[in-house]
């Protein structure tokens, strides 16, 4: 592995500008120095719902206090001279500074925030509720002090108003932490179908799913579909999942560690002590598992690929009886995958056995300290169950990472795979800067009103051989060019130069937008779709009325089709269901749908007879389209009125058909 590669799995300044460059778009646009103003509105954003809820809690505390005088006069003083004091004191009026600071950083962002406005609300109403669910968590700690200090006393009416408030309690938090599971939910999926598009755009602009040439062994991003799917939706919940438990841990550290630090301030430090060796210990021991977890990914995805594959090319199999070597390989892919995954699991039960280890050990710590306080009659007994609960709440929050690492890493990896998907479709041509081929001089497209090359030389990509030398031709309105020569020599790769899809080489190519040329693949190449939508590819909405599509199907030799399959809106596999000529001649019938104004043929008649051939030439000849076609028969000459022949080592011959 080279060091660039390593560096790839580690925590770093990478990794964190990967998960910035990832998240940050659906809140807020990603440029230089935008995350700091990003970090500064979640701040505000904190700082909003730290307010609200501080009045909040001091609204409910009086009003509860109006309806329940007695009890709160005899069990819950120190709580209505708490609250007293806090509206005495500032605090009231910093919360409304802080809110009103707060709400100006977000009206001074509000032009860039435009349509992001349902994410941080979202996310504020999460905040609160998470803020809520934790007071409500104070509030039982000390229901439950309360509780067993009574019953150590005997105090049974206290006990029982107790017990009663615990229940009231519950039923107000209940709810409230379902709503809060929900809206984490509902904002992960929102969040994922955003991001979804946004990736899928990125990878369909200038034809990236192209460039990236994903199955090639050359390639820097493999499985772009496992990106898109799974990467992306384990990004988007993991990375709330973690957001929000990040937070829920500062505020249990805030409120159970003020909790901790009345009983004990011996057992606070020396847990913030074991919770940082504990910390730096699981990220050293995690770092190795990035690697392992985002060489999982791309076996899984690859495994998978294996079988999508085959359901793909089922029948050519079938035909070869091929199933042995099929199933060889996918279990080839298989077994890499198990191989990585029995890794994966040895590190992982290292890390259970640290995780464990850390644990089990703690739990002896708070009864070890407190007992003896207790012992001596500086404490009452609920104070015991309280601190353990305490230390309870403040281990497992600054143990966040300890206990997390697994997912941590496996978050990281899927950051990387991301990450590095999103360099590669935002910078056009990164992979090939990479490529062995980076220092050859590239072939320059240039719009113009025909069609036209001056002294190209091509190669394909990542090779040194040259298919075609400074090749020169015209290919003026109606004067249709037939390219020929032997297989192999480089008839397709013209098309695919001429297209832009190939640019290694020199020369100049002048072409018309891309918009008014149609090429029809070697393969014919059928969609997920209607007949109609067939036909009409590779427009998305209808160009053309049923009877010009069926009139177009009887041009191209295929009037029954329609009928056969039940009308031009059926549903049917159709690279399955239609035969290759069959397939050809629904190409042809774009052409005659779509009518550019250069029809560019890669053997796009090989399938069928000679008269049909004919037909066809003769229709597309009256519809005024020129037409570029690459073929091996001769009565093609018939139909063009100039040949190129490539021969080989990128010679060529030039002539004109004389009729
Ligand atoms: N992606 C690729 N990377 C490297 N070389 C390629 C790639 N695609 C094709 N080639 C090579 O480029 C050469 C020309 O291929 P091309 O498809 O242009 O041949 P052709 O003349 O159209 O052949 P045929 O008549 O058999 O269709 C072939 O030797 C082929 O192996």
């Amino acid at each position: 592995m080279t060091q660039a590669q390593a560096k790839r799995f580690q925590f770093d300044r990478q990794l964190w500008h990967r998960f910035v460059e990832t998240a940050q778009p659906y809140f807020y646009p990603v440029g230089q120095k935008q995350t700091r103003v990003f970090l500064i509105l979640i701040l505000a954003l904190m700082v909003v719902v730290v307010a609200l809820t501080l009045f909040l809690s001091m609204g409910l505390t009086l009003w509860a206090t109006a309806i329940f005088p007695d009890f709160f006069a005899k069990s819950g003083k120190g709580l209505v001279d708490g609250v007293q004091s806090l509206i005495n004191s500032p605090a009231p009026w910093i919360g409304l500074g802080a809110l009103a600071i707060a709400g100006a950083v977000f009206v001074s962002q509000r032009q860039k925030l435009q349509q992001r406005w349902l994410q941080w609300l979202l996310l504020g109403i999460l905040l609160s509720l998470l803020f809520i669910v934790n007071g409500l968590n104070v509030i039982l700690s000390f229901v439950f002090r309360f509780i067993d200090t009574a019953l150590n006393g005997k105090d049974g009416e206290v006990f029982w108003q107790f017990l009663w408030i615990y229940g009231i309690v519950i039923v107000v938090a209940i709810p409230i932490i379902v709503a809060y599971r929900y809206l984490r939910q509902k904002l992960g999926v929102l969040w994922r179908e955003w991001l979804t598009e946004h990736f899928l755009g990125r990878y369909f602009k200038g034809r990236s799913y192209y460039r990236l040439d994903s199955n090639s062994a050359y390639t820097l991003i493999d499985n772009p579909d496992q990106r898109i799917t799974q990467d992306i939706q384990s990004f988007t919940g993991v990375t709330l999942d973690f957001l929000l438990d990040i937070l829920d841990s500062i505020l249990t550290l805030i409120s159970f560690t003020a909790i901790l630090y009345s009983i004990s301030q011996t057992l606070m430090w020396g847990l913030i002590g074991y919770a940082t060796f504990g910390t730096v210990a699981a990220i050293a021991i995690g770092t190795r598992l990035i690697r392992i977890n985002y060489e999982q990914l791309r076996l899984e995805a690859n495994f998978r690929y294996g079988l999508v594959r085959v359901r793909d090319n089922a029948e050519s199999i079938a035909f070869y009886r091929g199933e042995r070597l099929e199933r060889k390989q996918v279990t080839e892919r298989l077994l890499g995958a198990i191989r990585n995954f029995n890794l994966l699991i040895i590190w992982q039960a290292l890390i259970s056995l640290f995780q464990l280890g850390y644990n089990y050990f703690t739990r002896l710590i708070p009864y070890i300290i407190i007992a003896p306080l207790y012992l001596a009659g500086d404490l009452d007994f609920g104070a015991i169950a309280q601190a353990s609960l305490a230390f309870g709440m403040v281990l497992s929050a600054l143990s966040l990472v300890t206990n997390q690492i697994q997912n941590i890493t496996e978050f990281a990896a899927s950051i990387n795979r991301l990450g590095e998907f999103y360099d590669a479709l935002n910078g056009p041509g990164n992979d090939r800067e990479s490529s062995s081929n980076a220092m050859v001089d590239h072939i320059t497209t240039h719009l113009g009103p025909t069609v036209s090359l001056d002294n190209v030389t091509l190669s394909p990509p990542h090779s040194s051989r040259v298919l075609v030398r400074d090749l020169s031709l015209a290919v003026d309105t109606g004067n249709h060019l037939l390219i020929m020569g032997p297989s192999g020599s480089g008839k397709s790769s013209l098309l695919r130069a001429i297209a832009g899809l190939w640019d290694s080489g020199q020369g100049i190519i002048e072409r018309p937008e891309l918009a008014d040329l149609l090429f029809l693949p070697q393969r014919p190449y059928m969609i997920l779709g209607t007949l109609r939508e067939q036909l009409i590819y590779p427009s998305s909405q209808s160009i053309a009325d049923d009877d010009f599509l069926l009139g177009t199907l009887k041009r191209v030799n295929l009037s029954d089709l329609a009928e056969r399959f039940g009308g031009l809106d059926s549903l049917e596999n159709w690279s399955s269901v239609l035969s290759l000529g069959e397939q050809q001649r629904i190409a042809l019938a774009r052409v005659f749908i779509n009518q550019p104004r250069y029809a560019i043929l890669d053997e796009a008649t090989s399938a069928l007879d000679v008269d049909n051939e004919a037909d066809l030439y003769h229709a597309l000849t009256d519809l005024g389209t020129t037409f570029i076609s690459v073929g091996h028969r001769p009565t093609l000459r018939n139909f063009h009125r100039q040949c190129l022949e490539v021969q080989a080592e990128g010679r060529w011959q030039l002539s004109s058909i004389q009729k």
